[in-house]
């Protein structure tokens, strides 16, 4: 992304370190990482197992914190905040998609979507108006009084997906969104993900596939903690996805 980008800058990361645990079983998950998603931006986010991609999408929704480094959300310092006040940022303002959907199963769609809102502090009425909305955006507004194991795989995602995005909620973060589908499902999905982002929001995606990366609008390539932008033309990105040299 250049300099002369004139979307502005939703999430910002800047000299992000994570180490997991302390003494001789430390392990330095982030080193250094910087990382811009500005409102419109779809960035992927690819690397081999254990590279750090997870530490860095729970750090950006601010379910984790750095050891080092600012996470700046719109005009918020994530790490800055107490926990209680990063817990209503995270529900307010950000949206996460798991590849296992974690909807709740005693609820309906309709409720699995509302609740979040409901959380939130608002109204049932207007809560339940933003998720009739946000379902009918996922082509879901027949089934929401489905509940999830009335629903197909693909289904429950559309489902999570309108949970992620209900209401003012800004960021997305995917992690695997279309782990668990077939590939025409899991196309539909990024899709959605990609109709939301381009309609004002900005996304990380974790994917370990190259034909998922594409709905992004760039990739960046994670190796032992250590972020490589891949504006540029990478040689070899395979390379990239095979064993790391381990911590
Ligand atoms: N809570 C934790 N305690 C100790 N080490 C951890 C913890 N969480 C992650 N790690 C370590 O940090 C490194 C990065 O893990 P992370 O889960 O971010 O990788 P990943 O790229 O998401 O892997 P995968 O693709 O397998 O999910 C790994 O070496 C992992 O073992």
């Amino acid at each position: 992304m250049s300099a002369a980008d004139p979307r502005p800058v939703l999430l910002s990361l800047r000299g992000v370190s994570r180490v997991h645990g302390s003494g001789a079983t430390a392990v330095r998950a982030l080193r250094g990482v910087d990382l811009d998603v500005r409102i419109g931006e779809l960035v992927a986010i690819m690397g081999a197992s254990g590279s750090g991609k997870s530490t860095l999408l729970n750090i950006a929704g601010g379910l984790d914190t750095p050891t080092e480094g600012t996470v700046n959300l719109g005009r918020h310092d994530i790490a800055s905040l107490d926990q209680k006040a990063r817990a209503r940022l995270r529900r307010r303002s950000i949206g996460y998609v798991f590849q296992d959907f974690n909807l709740i199963p005693a609820l309906t769609g309709l409720e699995n979507v509302s609740l979040p809102r409901e959380l939130d502090g608002v109204p049932l009425r207007t809560a339940r108006k933003e998720a009739r909305t946000a379902l009918d955006e996922v082509g879901m507004a027949d089934l929401a009084d489905r509940f999830p194991d009335e629903m197909s795989g693909g289904q429950r995602q559309r489902v999570a997906i309108a949970r992620a995005f209900v209401g003012p909620r800004r960021l997305v973060l995917a992690d695997e969104p279309t782990g668990a589908l077939d590939s025409a499902t899991g196309e539909d999905v990024l899709r959605l993900l990609r109709a939301r982002v381009d309609a004002g929001a900005g996304g990380l995606l974790v994917t370990h596939e190259a034909r998922h990366a594409a709905w992004a609008d760039r990739t960046i390539f994670i190796r032992d903690g250590v972020v490589i932008d891949s504006t540029g033309e990478l040689a070899e990105p395979e390379s990239l996805l095979s064993a790391t040299d381990g911590h």
